[in-house]
């Protein structure tokens, strides 16, 4: 590979974005060959950043490098595609617009994924709108897909086999994926990276299996909360008969015997690392 080829599909470096209120700040690297995750509550900043990867919105401060506009696939909310097009007629004007266009790919996945053609994309449910976006993306050799909330509003079904297609396109080497999910669960069948954004800054990005072995959650009765535990739990719940938390797993060692330990999972860290220490 050359170095250009090997270089990361996405950079955000040092990007600053300022709203009322909010103050988006993170630098981001999406490697080639890998999916990345992006977690974080209503608000945290996942929608923001995208868009500025996107050249939507632009940055008061910092740089975004990204591939050719030509290799990008890009899924969001709704097809920014004209409303009053159908879908063949989307297809065909698309074609014009990316030099590896394939016409009889992009009729079978939307004939195969039952999105008709002459359904105009103002027409469209949200699933389809979703799809018809995805068909494009693998009309046309993208190298890399950025997906805002693509399983959100899906049925358990179709967000199944959004997935496996997501998965399938992941079998080329030099392909990567940045997408954004409240559903945890697709995180951890997709993404070989998760970052975790809490008010516009990174507060954990790793390997998926590097998080989850950061940190255990840990369980224990009343008279195990000692300082000791409290300086080190992370969004902690006291309840009647006891509490749990997230612990970082080398203070898990010293933890008072009998506290019970369990591997996380992303959610408990999505919820619970913004939370911090000794919050009850
Ligand atoms: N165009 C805008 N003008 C002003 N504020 C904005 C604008 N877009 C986003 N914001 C604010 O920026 C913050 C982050 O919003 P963003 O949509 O990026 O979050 P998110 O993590 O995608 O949230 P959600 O999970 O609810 O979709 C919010 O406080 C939001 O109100």
């Amino acid at each position: 590979m050359t170095a250009q080829s090997t270089a990361s599909p996405l950079a955000l470096d040092g990007v600053v974005k300022h709203y009322p209120g909010f103050t988006l700040q993170l630098s981001l690297d999406v490697p080639r060959g890998f999916v990345m995750g992006l977690v974080g509550a209503n608000g945290s900043g996942k929608t923001t950043t995208i868009k500025t990867a996107l050249g939507l919105v632009r940055p008061d401060a910092g740089q975004t490098r990204l591939v050719d506009k030509t290799r990008l696939g890009v899924v969001l909310d709704t097809p920014a595609y004209n409303p009053t097009w159908t879908v063949t007629q989307t297809g065909r004007l698309l074609s014009g617009f990316y030099p590896s266009w394939d016409a009889q790919r992009f009729a079978a996945l939307t004939q195969g994924w039952g999105v008709p053609g002459n359904r105009k994309v103002k027409e469209l449910s949200r699933g389809m709108g979703m799809k018809l976006q995805l068909a494009v993306a693998l009309s046309h050799s993208a190298e890399l897909l950025i997906l805002d909330e693509p399983t959100s509003g899906l049925d358990p079904a179709a967000r199944d086999e959004l997935l496996d297609v997501l998965s399938e396109f992941m079998t080329a080497d030099d392909h990567s994926i940045l997408f954004s999910s409240h559903i945890t669960a697709d995180m951890a069948r997709l993404a070989d990276y998760v970052t975790i954004l809490d008010a516009g800054r990174v507060i954990a990005s790793d390997t998926t299996d590097d998080l989850l072995a950061a940190y255990s959650l840990a369980a224990g009765g009343p008279d195990e909360l000692t300082p000791q535990v409290r300086a080190v739990a992370h969004g902690l719940r006291s309840h009647n008969t006891g509490w749990d938390a997230l612990i970082p797993a080398d203070a898990a060692l010293a933890l008072p015997t009998g506290v019970q330990l369990e591997t996380p999972t992303i959610d408990d860290l999505a919820v619970r690392l913004p939370k911090g220490p000794d919050h009850d």
